[in-house]
């Protein structure tokens, strides 16, 4: 791994350079979790409770049979054998969902299903499999019959509550089920609807506008022409901002054409909580980003150190005042640049607390050098408290970035270091 060239983290005067940790600053500082709203459930997935949901009624909410077979009075199946079942007379059946249930006295059974609510009367539930399924034979019964007949031989004793779902066992009434804050996932959004819940409050997934400028970009799929790319970063920062729980939407591809950049922003801000573009931001002649983003008056372009990353531009733009960062074109500079301030963004956006991806220390298991000045993110793999560089430090290298689970970070004040030593490692998987 060459030694990064450093001319270009060097200040110019009157233009001081961000650290990282000040341009995070400036980014999160106006932000907050986007106003509450009823979703419905489905829609909420992957968002946070805006509300502590308690339970209306117990859940089961009523007692209920675990187990196909037959409710009985436990006192009837006292002494109860294979050789010398009890034998008692069927007075009905109740499958689940069944409202009007027959009354079980001394002697009887009721057939029940899982699910379906005890009777009145009955103790417990007898399995299928612990009597003769009410055919008259001496062998258990291994399901159910439709040919049951009006008697069924328990063949064995069944404790006081066997096989019974108790009411309220799993959720009591008036008892919180989840809190605000909560993030809505499967098993959520099902206890929600387990108690009756068809829509809930929720902080609303921020929706978040990527574009990437350039004119040499050509959409994957189109055949691409002499000195022309296809457009890598709209793909990867489309897909990072939904796997940081925005809703995206991906616009590819803006030329380098003042007019239409304006016009697609102008188009895009109305359904925007946030917006992202990449390129554009350096010092090239043809950085239109930069002039259009300057009649918006609200987005400052500045020098970062760090490496890659250095040209960010963040403000707000139009009228409800959207916040935006321009990130550089550089595919990797652009990834790198989105996990270190669009996502926290976004996770602030959704109210979620965990905002920025895990650092953790690992054993640097390769020499390293880097830019003084500049905190540099290497691409790395990390494993069982080691970390490895994959590839080089390059902003263009997208093969070793697909193939990276962290970024291996190299403080300012260090110019290198040792194999052995400990680095801190940004982890980038969920
Ligand atoms: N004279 C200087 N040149 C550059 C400097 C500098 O300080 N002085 N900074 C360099 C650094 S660092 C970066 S990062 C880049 C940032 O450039 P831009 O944000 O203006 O981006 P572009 O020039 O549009 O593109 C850079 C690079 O990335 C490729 N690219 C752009 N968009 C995409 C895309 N959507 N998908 C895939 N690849 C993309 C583009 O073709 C270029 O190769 O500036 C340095 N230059
Ligand atoms: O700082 Mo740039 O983002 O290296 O490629």
């Amino acid at each position: 791994m060459g030694r990064q060239d450093d001319a270009c983290g060097t200040e110019t005067a009157g233009h001081r350079h961000w650290t990282v940790d000040e341009h995070l600053a400036d980014v999160l500082a106006g932000l907050t979790a986007l106003p509450a709203i009823e979703l419905q459930l489905l829609d909420a997935q992957g968002c946070r409770l805006a509300e502590d949901v308690v339970a209306g009624g117990d859940l089961p909410p009523f007692d209920n049979s675990s187990m196909d077979g037959y409710a009985v009075r436990t006192a009837d199946t006292v002494g109860a054998t294979e050789q010398y079942p009890s034998v008692l007379a069927v007075v009905g059946e109740i499958a689940a969902g069944a409202d009007e249930l027959p009354k079980v006295g001394p002697g009887q059974a009721a057939r029940i299903m899982t699910g379906a609510p005890l009777p009145p009367g009955a103790q417990a539930v007898a399995p299928v499999e612990w009597t003769d399924g009410g055919t008259g034979s001496a062998q258990a019964a291994t399901a159910m019959t439709a040919e049951a007949g009006p008697e069924v031989r328990v063949r064995q004793e069944v404790a006081e509550g066997a096989h019974i779902r108790r009411a309220g066992s799993d959720v009591r009434a008036g008892s919180t089920v989840l809190s605000a804050g909560a993030e809505l996932g499967p098993t959520q959004l099902g206890l929600l609807a387990a108690i009756g819940r068809g829509e809930v409050r929720v902080r609303p997934r921020p929706r978040v506008v990527v574009l990437s400028t350039g004119s040499e970009l050509v959409q994957p799929g189109e055949p691409v022409g002499p000195g022309q790319i296809w457009d890598s970063n709209s793909y990867t920062l489309t897909a990072a901002a939904q796997q940081a729980g925005a809703i995206a939407y991906r616009v590819g591809g803006v030329p380098d054409d003042a007019a239409v950049l304006r016009r697609v922003l102008e188009d895009q801000l109305g359904r925007a909580d946030l917006i992202v573009t990449s390129g554009g931001v350096s010092v090239g002649a043809y950085d239109v980003v930069k002039e259009v983003f300057a009649e918006y008056g609200g987005v400052d372009f500045r020098k970062l150190r760090m490496q890659p990353g250095k040209p960010q531009g963040f403000g707000r733009i139009g009228e409800a005042g959207v916040p935006l960062l321009a990130l550089p074109g550089n595919p990797v500079s652009a990834y790198i640049s989105f996990e270190l301030f669009v996502r926290p963004a976004i996770r602030t956006l959704l109210g979620a607390p965990d905002v920025h991806r895990p650092v953790v220390r690992a054993v640097c298991t390769a020499d390293l050098v880097s830019p003084a000045g500049r905190r540099q993110f290497l691409r790395g793999w990390y494993g069982d408290g080691t970390v490895a560089p994959v590839g080089g430090a390059d902003s263009h290298l997208v093969g070793a970035l697909a193939r990276a689970n962290c970024l291996i970070t190299v403080p300012e004040e260090a110019v290198a270091v040792t194999a052995g030593q400990p680095v801190d490692v940004v982890l980038l998987t969920d």
